[in-house]
């Protein structure tokens, strides 16, 4: 293990070499079709639930917490007949993750305090910035310690100050906001402020990052597959800039994966998108009871139930059953039986959502 010292943002190093340059290019290229694809759905607010499922399981995976798509959406359902821990911690992702949009939205900033927010309504505990030293980053397989991020509350409290005004202050340095978001990461997950949750909570801040820079509307951008799929390469490069200051391996790794990942996630919109329009023709031309709240609530929710239908569209409990018996009598929905419930799978979506890439 070198010895390292944490230093304070900005850098004073230009780090935009040719090669970032030339892959900024591209980066921003699929980050702007990104948005535009976001943009031509009617109510985009149901990918946030949709899409932020999914990342929800990818992230928490890299934390060990593995779930299935079926566990998830059940879990979503809160129902009696299903307890999964896993699944349970899945959820915390999820709602950390609405809770982090609604801050910024609101406050137009990241500060500290939203960041504490964030981890907590992650981890459920109001723990805070680590008081207690003792915390190290370890080889996972060697257990070797890689790492030591600042013990010291104050220091943490003083470097997490720092990043805030980074995060905020655009004028502190014009490097591209990609590389800055880059740049971020690598700051967070170094101070390491919190006992816990500092992978999945720099996961969070990542995708907030593009949204306040309106690079994104919505927070839809999720890099958590790419980091599974090059996870040994994730450490190590975050482990390089600090023992070689090698910066540039690591913004080209985080531009590649805004670049993948944008591509991926074009493709899947794509596709929820023709289904949208595909089942609103079918309701549209088969049922009375057709409306966009209907159409929303069954892309909204892959599983759904009566409670939620009633809630979305004020109907009565026995109008919201008779709809979605009705549906799952005409193969448009699949109904089955969990514990004394019943929940309703919108297949086609679900056959997306888990035969993607
Ligand atoms: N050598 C390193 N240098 C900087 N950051 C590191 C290093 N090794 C690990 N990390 C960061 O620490 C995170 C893990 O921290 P922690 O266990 O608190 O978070 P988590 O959300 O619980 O876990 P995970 O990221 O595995 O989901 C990693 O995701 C990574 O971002």
């Amino acid at each position: 293990m070198i010895d390292f010292k944490l230093g304070k943002l900005p850098l004073s190093k230009d780090i935009e070499t040719k090669k970032v340059l030339k892959k900024l290019t591209s980066a921003h290229r699929a980050l702007a079709e990104l948005k535009g694809v976001v943009s031509s759905i009617p109510n985009q607010n149901i990918l946030i639930n949709t899409l932020g499922l999914q990342e929800a399981k990818d992230s928490s995976a890299i934390e060990n917490i593995i779930t299935t798509h079926d566990d998830i959406y059940k879990a979503e359902l809160n129902l009696d007949g299903f307890k999964s821990l896993n699944a349970k911690e899945v959820q915390n992702y999820i709602s950390a993750l609405k809770k982090g949009f609604e801050l910024i939205t609101k406050q137009k900033i990241l500060t500290k305090n939203n960041i504490i927010s964030i981890q907590s309504e992650l981890e459920k505990n109001n723990a805070g910035f680590r008081k207690v030293p003792g915390t190290a980053l370890k080889n996972a397989t060697t257990g070797e310690t890689v790492y030591t991020p600042p013990q010291d509350y104050d220091t943490i409290v003083d470097l997490m100050t720092n990043l805030e005004q980074y995060i905020n202050d655009a004028t502190m340095s014009d490097f591209d906001d990609l590389v800055k978001m880059a740049i971020i990461h690598y700051q967070f997950e170094s101070i390491h402020p919190f006992y816990d949750g500092n992978g999945r909570t720099g996961r969070i801040i990542n995708v907030l990052y593009l949204v306040m820079n309106d690079l994104l509307n919505l927070p839809v951008l999720y890099l958590s597959r790419y980091i599974i799929e090059h996870k040994i390469e994730y450490y190590k490069l975050l482990q390089e800039v600090r023992e070689t200051d090698n910066w540039e391996k690591w913004i080209l790794y985080i531009l590649d994966s805004v670049e993948q990942i944008s591509k991926e996630t074009i493709i899947l919109i794509s596709k929820i998108k023709a289904l949208i329009f595909e089942y609103k023709n079918l309701l549209r031309n088969n049922y009375k009871f057709y409306s966009q709240d209907l159409l929303n609530n069954l892309f909204k929710h892959p599983y759904t139930k009566i409670e939620f239908i009633e809630k979305d569209l004020g109907v009565s409990r026995i109008t919201a059953a008779k709809y979605l018996n009705l549906l799952a009598k005409d193969n448009i929905l699949k109904k089955e039986k969990l514990g004394t419930g019943n929940y309703y799978v919108n297949i086609k979506l679900i056959k997306i959502l888990t035969l993607e890439k």
